[in-house]
């Protein structure tokens, strides 16, 4: 590890993250607008101009969705090590072309979704202070395009860590780990951990082998040109993407000044956990581990493989995001208790 990479930063954060909240658990926040309880899954009805009537969910109904679930967990002294909120959840309820209608009620809806993200970030910012938030956006471009992705993250909306994508290569990760926000000057939010992280230090989580039934279609494919597999003494045929990027990653950190770089590794292939696990564990490289409960992964396998491969847990964050807030079945209404359920959840991974 060179000498950029020992500094204290993301990986700082995350310890004393995990010594506070006494768990690795991150919650992640896909708020599923159909399957919020009945009294929040409101619609609203507009007329565009020269348009017919188009309904849309009332953003601010999911607001009091989120704010009341968060609360619940608080008012138990419940407290999740990591939030990841999924930039798709919420971007999926803006309607950018309203803000081209002339009426100022249509024009306020344009950016619903945006805004409560903004809204989360400053949330959680302020009521649970030191706990990372994870923006995951998987972004990855060419470098100047990248850097644009980077100061969205980071500077923009105020995320201590990102998720991207790494198939575009080195200059499309770098610009993640450079110093961000010069030219923003006082309109640059606070950032959740304030006081911890340097510019330039945030974390930076890259896909590696990924949670989906499709994620083995790409990743598990064998190639050539490794140096031996991650098992010592392999042979350099068995080495296959996956594992190519996770020796990858560790050189990207080192060579492109990426302290705070780490993995998003599945839960649902406990083997290829449990490997990766093994070898990035002398390297302290963070692991941010979705896919536990509805796409099959379980938290408790998960805890297992780590102490089984001697992975520090609190550089680990495993996350669940359906499983944690909206864990009622499909197509079900909400249960009554719903605020009690989403505790009763989380305290049964402790
Ligand atoms: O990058 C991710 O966070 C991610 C990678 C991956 O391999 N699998 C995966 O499920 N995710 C995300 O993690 C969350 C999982 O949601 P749940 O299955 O409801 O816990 C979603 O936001 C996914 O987009």
């Amino acid at each position: 590890m060179n000498e950029e990479v020992t500094k204290p930063g993301y990986r700082e954060a995350l310890r004393r993250s995990y010594r506070e909240a006494g768990n690795n658990i991150c919650l992640g926040l896909d708020p599923q607008w159909r399957k919020l309880p009945g009294e929040y899954r409101k619609v609203l009805s507009i007329r565009p101009e020269h348009h017919e009537i188009v309904s849309l969910p009332d953003c601010t109904a999911v607001q009091d969705f989120l704010e009341a679930s968060l609360q619940s967990l608080q008012s138990e002294g419940l407290c999740p090590a990591a939030f990841k909120p999924n930039q798709g959840y919420f971007l999926a309820l803006d309607r950018p072309l309203l803000a081209l209608e002339e009426d100022r009620q249509l024009q306020d809806r344009a950016f619903g979704g945006s805004r409560l993200l903004a809204w989360l970030h400053r949330y959680l910012s302020r009521n649970f202070p030191g706990v990372p938030i994870i923006l995951d956006f998987k972004k990855g471009d060419i470098a100047r395009s990248s850097s644009n992705y980077a100061e969205e993250g980071f500077a923009l909306w105020g995320s201590d860590a990102v998720t991207v994508s790494p198939y575009m290569g080195s200059d499309s990760v770098s610009p993640f780990g450079e110093e961000l926000g010069r030219h923003l000057g006082e309109n640059r939010p606070v950032r959740s951990l304030s006081c911890a992280l340097p510019c330039g230090s945030g974390g930076v989580y890259s896909l590696l082998r990924t949670s989906n039934p499709g994620g083995c279609d790409l990743q598990d494919l064998p190639i050539r040109g490794g140096s031996g597999s991650l098992e010592s003494g392999g042979d350099r045929q068995d080495l296959c993407l996956y594992q190519k990027l996770a020796q990858t990653l560790l050189r990207w950190r080192d060579e492109q000044k990426l302290p705070g770089l780490g993995a998003v590794v599945g839960a649902t292939s406990l083997t290829e956990l449990y490997q990766l696990a093994q070898f990035f564990r002398e390297e302290e490289f963070p692991l941010l581990i979705p896919g536990v409960g509805k796409q099959g992964g379980s938290f408790r396998d998960v805890q297992q493989k780590l102490r089984e491969a001697g992975y520090p847990p609190e550089l680990a964050r495993i996350n669940l995001s359906g499983g944690l807030l909206q864990s009622w079945p499909d197509g079900q209404e909400a249960p009554a208790d719903w605020e009690q359920h989403i505790c009763r959840k989380m305290k049964e991974l402790l």
